[in-house]
């Protein structure tokens, strides 16, 4: 068995590992990354940026099927060339790939580590079968995987979660998705857009991440009319027959319907990649899903020499968190016994439906009882109908008496810049009527924030 000593050692090269390294490296310390799966991130491989490129696809599609309501016509056939569709995602995302390549490629080839990791002790880890390591401080930057309920293994290659969809050749024609979370909306609107037969089953009403009641109705409406979705869906019955999924299941009108599909996407959430870390030979305090117990600032394990950051410690889901939480991990390793808040920016988050669905700050399950709601409806929002983009709901939140923007939840058009501005006000703790003393342009969506604002300062002052 080889023996190896470090100051510190990261498990994971994602974005959280690999900002981690980097942090520690900076601060001098000498620092290994170990990677037990390929390189190239979750993100970028199977993650945020396939995503993106499959939806875009669909966009291109959807928007040319509607274009009559303006006075343009298609003449022709719109025809949806799947192995086409299929190949410029893999092509672009294997070029996003590749420049996180070019970055682990710059690692020296002695700070990099091939295998899985296992903790032996708190500071001790086995790499694959030859190596030891003992560090000073570990950071685990391990990321999620899929949590498929298992019932669901049944159905064999037939079973589908998200990175098997990207690496798909072709479309198939229909597909069951379960789960109306964030990568269900995502990929079972894309899917349908692109001409795929698509059923998306949920559990207990949830949509998207929406906590606020009135705008998670409201987005289950307005997806409903795009394509099939069943928020809390009754499915009586799944087996496979050959290379099909027959599924039973009370359609929303109640009817009993059995349908045949050629693959089952399971999108039912995603668990952080802990279970193997054999962090039952450490002496950490772990949560009921087997997580370390540890501080959201320092990310500091109880206070152990261990530090936990990313998808891993599952508060905050999203490449800029993990990018973030990865820099703090590294630099309190480094600086360990002596740690310190990292930063954390204003919560922001964004699903890349149609209409964009986005949440800032506090969320409605959080406020406080007494806080004020400003509401807008993009329906006769001048420049979405402009657009013909006028769907959507809003709730910003603010806290009463001192005017405070907390937060808001919504669905909408371009909400992914909306949200930004957001998010910016809500780190910079402006009030209600600070944010209506900023400028807004004419004619324009963010007009519609403007009259929310002036609902929630006009429920303040009565
Ligand atoms: C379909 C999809 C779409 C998404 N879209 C977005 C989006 O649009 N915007 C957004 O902000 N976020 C999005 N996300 C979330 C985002 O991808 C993640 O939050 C982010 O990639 C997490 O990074 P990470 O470093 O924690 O994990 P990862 O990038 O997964 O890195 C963890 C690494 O650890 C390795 N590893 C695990 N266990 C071990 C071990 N024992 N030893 C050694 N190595 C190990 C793994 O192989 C992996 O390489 C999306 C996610 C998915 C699945
Ligand atoms: N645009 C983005 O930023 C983006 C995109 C994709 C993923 N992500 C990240 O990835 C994380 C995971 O996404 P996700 O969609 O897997 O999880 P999620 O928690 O958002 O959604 C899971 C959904 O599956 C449902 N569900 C659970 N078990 C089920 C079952 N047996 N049958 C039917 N439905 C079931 C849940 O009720 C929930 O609606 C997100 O929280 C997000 O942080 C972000």
């Amino acid at each position: 068995m080889k023996q190896m000593n470090v100051d510190v050692a990261v498990i994971g090269a994602g974005t959280a590992g690999l900002a981690a390294y980097r942090a520690a490296r900076a601060a001098g310390k000498r620092t290994v990354i170990i990677e037990g799966g390929p390189y190239g991130t979750t993100c970028a491989r199977v993650g945020c940026m396939p995503s993106k490129l499959l939806i875009a696809a669909a966009e291109a599609a959807h928007e040319l099927r509607h274009t009559a309501p303006f006075g343009v016509r298609v003449d022709g056939e719109i025809v949806i060339d799947g192995r086409a569709v299929m190949e410029r995602v893999r092509r672009e995302r294997d070029r996003f790939v590749g420049f996180v390549l070019e970055s682990v490629d710059g690692i020296p080839a002695e700070d990099r580590l091939r295998g899985y990791a296992r903790f032996v002790d708190n500071t001790t880890l086995q790499v694959g079968d030859d190596l030891q390591l003992r560090a000073g401080r570990v950071v685990i930057a391990t990321g999620s995987s899929p949590a498929v309920p298992p019932p669901f293994r049944a159905l064999g290659d037939r079973l589908v979660v998200n990175d098997d969809v990207f690496s798909w050749d072709a479309l198939p024609r229909r597909v069951a998705v379960f789960g109306p979370g964030v990568i269900g909306l995502e990929l079972g609107q894309a899917l349908s857009r692109l001409g795929v037969i698509v059923r998306v089953f949920g559990v207990g009403g949830g949509v998207g991440p929406l906590s606020d009641p009135a705008i998670r109705d409201y987005a289950t409406a307005a997806f409903q009319e795009q394509f099939y979705l069943d928020p809390d869906a009754r499915v009586e019955d799944m087996q496979r027959d050959g290379d099909e999924v027959v599924i039973r299941y009370a359609r929303l009108d109640g009817e009993i319907v059995t349908e045949r599909f050629d693959y089952v996407l399971a999108a039912t959430g995603r668990r952080p990649n802990v279970a193997n870390l054999g962090l039952e030979n450490t002496g950490l305090e772990l949560d009921a899903r087997g997580v370390p117990l540890f501080d959201p600032a320092t990310l500091q394990c109880g206070a152990s020499p261990v530090f936990i950051a990313g998808d891993a410690n599952n508060i905050l889901p999203l490449l800029h968190e993990a990018a973030d939480e990865g820099k703090t991990a590294g630099a309190n390793a480094s600086s360990y016994p002596e740690v310190s808040a990292g930063l954390r920016r204003a919560t922001l988050g964004v699903v890349f439906s149609d209409p964009q669905i986005a949440t800032v700050g506090t969320r409605f399950a959080d406020l406080p009882a007494d806080a004020v709601i400003g509401e807008v409806s993009f329906e006769n929002q001048g420049r979405s109908r402009v657009m013909l983009k006028n769907k959507g709901l809003m709730h910003v939140y603010a806290e009463r008496g001192t005017g405070r923007f907390l937060g808001a939840e919504w669905i909408g058009p371009r909400a992914e810049h909306i949200a930004h501005t957001l998010a910016w006000a809500r780190q910079m703790d402006l009030t209600i009527a600070q944010m209506l003393d900023m400028p807004f342009y004419h004619p324009v969506i963010e007009e519609g924030l403007r009259t929310a604002l002036r609902d929630a300062a006009a429920k303040l002052a009565g």
